[in-house]
């Protein structure tokens, strides 16, 4: 496997100011070497250039920086498309998660068809209509299989840029109304914190890997930290308690690396300001290698 990494740093998305310096801090906590080690053939390309300063008066409440998002979007999924067309697996670190509409559209382009799993504590299925935050980072999930604002559902010049069927969702605990209703109408599969402590992590994963791969060429993995209990993962913008474990999290990414579905990922909102001594980046390096194959023994 030859992996490409690559940086984008944002914090467009999110309300909290901080997740821009998420790749510095995932590259600090040793991502590259430790790649290296596992024998995996890898090239830092450092972070995508985004021409655009963040305007704190934002013209649009309800699509906060949407600007700034729509230029991060589609000069990532640009670069996106290069890496894959090239042969390479990218490994794309956040940044808040609006990034995923840009990393989603570049694979997606490419490739003939994908499947998405996306481990988040938050359905980030929001549009402009349901969202109250107006925060972007609400919404990416949504505009990658074709809701909401033109702007945004139309990166990288294509809609929508995965089957709702192929979509699942792993680790939610937080819903907008709005974006519940929105959930409940669409082909998504969900697996809420309530179906993992049912039915557990392996079973979960078994599933969302069936539903994800099939008939596609690839899968994307879309992976939010603040899935993870905020006792793990203190550094993130949106906390939500009741998270998964560190178990789990290694679970489910090894089961990923196993199936070998996964084609590209993304590791998303990790916030060094808010973080203590570089922990949730540390946790992010470690949940990295478990989805390109590192195992205990
Ligand atoms: N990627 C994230 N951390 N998303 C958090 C979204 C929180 C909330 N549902 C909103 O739309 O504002
Ligand atoms: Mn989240
Ligand atoms: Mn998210």
């Amino acid at each position: 496997m030859k992996v490409k990494v690559l940086g984008v740093p944002s914090d467009f998305g999110a309300n909290r100011r901080g997740v821009d310096m998420g790749p510095s801090a995932i590259r600090y906590a040793g991502l590259i070497d430790k790649l290296k080690e596992l024998k995996i053939k890898v090239e830092d390309i450092s972070d995508i250039n985004i021409p655009i300063t963040r305007s704190d008066i934002s013209k649009c409440q309800k699509l906060k920086c949407l600007d700034e998002i729509v230029v991060s979007c589609e000069a990532l999924s640009n670069t996106v498309s290069e890496v894959v067309s090239d042969g390479y697996f990218p490994i794309v670190l956040g940044g808040d998660h609006s990034i995923a509409i840009g990393s989603v559209a570049g694979v997606s382009r490419v490739k003939e068809s994908i499947g998405l799993i996306w481990i988040d504590a938050h359905g980030d299925f929001n549009t402009q209509k349901t969202s109250n935050s107006g925060n972007i980072h609400g919404m990416p999930l949504s505009a990658i299989v074709g809701k909401g604002v033109d702007e945004l559902v139309n990166c990288g010049g294509f809609s929508p840029k995965v089957k709702e069927e192929n979509t699942v969702l792993v680790g939610v605990r937080d819903l907008d109304e709005g974006e519940k209703r929105l959930l409940k109408e669409s082909k998504l599969t969900i697996f809420t914190m309530d179906d993992i402590d049912r039915k557990g992590m392996y079973q979960i994963m078994k599933e969302a890997i069936r539903i994800s791969s099939k008939d596609v060429e690839g899968v994307h993995l879309s992976f939010d930290i603040d899935v993870l209990d905020p006792l793990e993962a203190p550094g993130v913008g949106t906390p939500v308690k009741g998270g998964i474990s560190y178990r789990e999290a290694h679970l489910a990414l090894e089961m990923l690396s196993e199936n070998e579905i996964l084609t590209s990922l993304d590791l998303v909102e990790v916030n060094p300001i808010l973080d203590q001594y570089n922990k949730t980046a540390e946790l992010a390096v470690e949940l990295i290698l478990s989805a390109l194959g590192k195992r205990i023994l």
